[in-house]
Parts: C-alpha cells; sequence; structure tokens
C-alpha cells in the first residue's frame, strides 16, 4: 500500500484554559485525494488542521505527514517538512499587498528547495509554473500586477495558485471561499479541484458550506471527534 499523505492516529487533544477536546482515533489522506471536513462553528475544525499542519500538538497520539511523526521533529525540521509539502488557503488570504500576483504566487519557492525544484521540472522555471498556474485559474491578465489591486475573488484565486505552486502533496483550504457569493464559490472550488487533481495533490477543504462537499470524494463530521468538553 502506498504511503498515506497525512495520518492521524489515536490522537488527543484539550486546551486546558477551554476543556475543549479533540479524540480522533484515525483520519488518513491518500495522495491526491479530496476530504470535506464540516461543522458547526466553534466545532474543533481550525484546532484539527492546527494539529494536522503540526502548529499545535496533540497529547496523545501523532500526526504523520509523509509518514513523518511531527511529534518527533524539532520546531525547525517541522516547519520545513509544511512548507515542502503543504500548501495553505486561508478565508484571510494572507497574500503580501506590495508584491505581484506572480511574487505571492512563486513565495513558497522561495522558503522550499522542494516545491522550487518540482515546479522547475514541471514548468521549466518557477515563474512558468506561477504562469501556468494563474493562467488556468484565469488570471494570467494580472500577473504583474500589485495583488492590492484586485478585487476579493480575483485575490482568492491568486492564493489558490500559490497554495499548488510546485507541486505540495496536500492543500489545506480553511474556510477559502467565504467572501465569495455562492455561485462563485461553486466556481472556485471547481478550479481549485481540478488543478489539485492534475497535480495529484491532496486537499482537505473547510467549509460552513455543505453544497461544496459535493465537490470532494469524501466527506467527514467534526462531530465524530468531539469528546466530553465540547458544549
Ligand atoms: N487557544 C485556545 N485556547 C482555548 N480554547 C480554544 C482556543 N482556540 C479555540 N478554542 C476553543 O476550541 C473550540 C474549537 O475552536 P475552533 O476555532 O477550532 O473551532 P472552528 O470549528 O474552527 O470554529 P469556526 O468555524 O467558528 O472558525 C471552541 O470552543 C474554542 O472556544
Amino acid at each position: 500500500m502506498t504511503q498515506a499523505v497525512l495520518q492521524c492516529q489515536n490522537l488527543a487533544f484539550k486546551y486546558a484554559s477551554s476543556g475543549f477536546e479533540l479524540q480522533v482515533p484515525e483520519f488518513s489522506m491518500q495522495a491526491g485525494e479530496t476530504v470535506f471536513l464540516e461543522g458547526d462553528s466553534g466545532s474543533g475544525k481550525s484546532t484539527l488542521l492546527n494539529l494536522m499542519a503540526g502548529v499545535l500538538l496533540p497529547q496523545t497520539g501523532h500526526v504523520s505527514l509523509m509518514g513523518q511523526k511531527l511529534n518527533d521533529l524539532s520546531a525547525s525540521r517541522c516547519d520545513a517538512l509544511r512548507v515542502d509539502h503543504v500548501g495553505f488557503l486561508f478565508q484571510q488570504f494572507n497574500l503580501l499587498a506590495y508584491l505581484s500576483v506572480l511574487d505571492n504566487v512563486a513565495l513558497p519557492c522561495k522558503f522550499s528547495k522542494r516545491r522550487r525544484q518540482q515546479a522547475v521540472q514541471q514548468c521549466g522555471s518557477v515563474v512558468q509554473a506561477a504562469v501556468n498556474l494563474l493562467d488556468a485559474l484565469g488570471m494570467s491578465d494580472f500577473a504583474r500586477q500589485p495583488v492590492g489591486t484586485l478585487s476579493v475573488g480575483q485575490q482568492q484565486r491568486v492564493a489558490a495558485a500559490r497554495a499548488l505552486i510546485g507541486k505540495p502533496d496536500l492543500v489545506i483550504a480553511d474556510e477559502p471561499t467565504s467572501a465569495l457569493d455562492a455561485r462563485h464559490q461553486a466556481r472556485f472550488v471547481q478550479l481549485l479541484l481540478k488543478q489539485a487533481a492534475q497535480q495529484n495533490t491532496a486537499v482537505i477543504l473547510v467549509s460552513h458550506d455543505p453544497r461544496l462537499a459535493e465537490h470532494c470524494q469524501r466527506r467527514e463530521q467534526m462531530s465524530r471527534w468531539q469528546a466530553g468538553g465540547y458544549a
């Protein structure tokens, strides 16, 4: 069997201050798989994503990314593993307003040699990889513009290109469509998943909107994993 991209095993995590607790006996994602993670506000979606990314560490159990247990790594090794293998797509985009669209998309390749190499191998250069992704997402006309001059929906597509560049094994997308209307939400998710599928990148998509689940292969409910502390 091929190695899972992400695996959580016997995971238990509790915030000391609030008592909120998650228990995840088993969760894994294979290469290219798409999972829709749904749950009410306060159900622990961001907490779980932070555990998956190694930003939070569980009290028991472990998260493995590309077969490496995050608990066993130093903070700097964990950061390096994350930037090499995971693209992030957030509600607030986290784009750098003073940089051009192209420079924003290319950014992960500055921090990750692996993603730089993948981009060059795929497209000949990092710039070409960025241009190709922008093209696929309908944003090639804006490549040289500062991102601060773009609409919300356009910035969203730039953030998607940045998450996907250099063929990460996993994209974590946390409420990436919350600023869009329903029609544009579905269109954006389709574009994101199509690009991810082309490069065999797994995607975990978090949203309040259950209609977006139909675009993913699997659907997971946070309620499965809430333990005693959830009110
Ligand atoms: N740093 C923290 N310390 C203590 N408790 C926290 C902390 N962060 C979140 N919580 C609590 O953990 C629970 C889950 O929060 P989390 O942000 O993971 O939920 P969520 O599903 O992402 O919510 P939303 O959809 O509103 O963003 C909430 O009850 C919250 O109050």
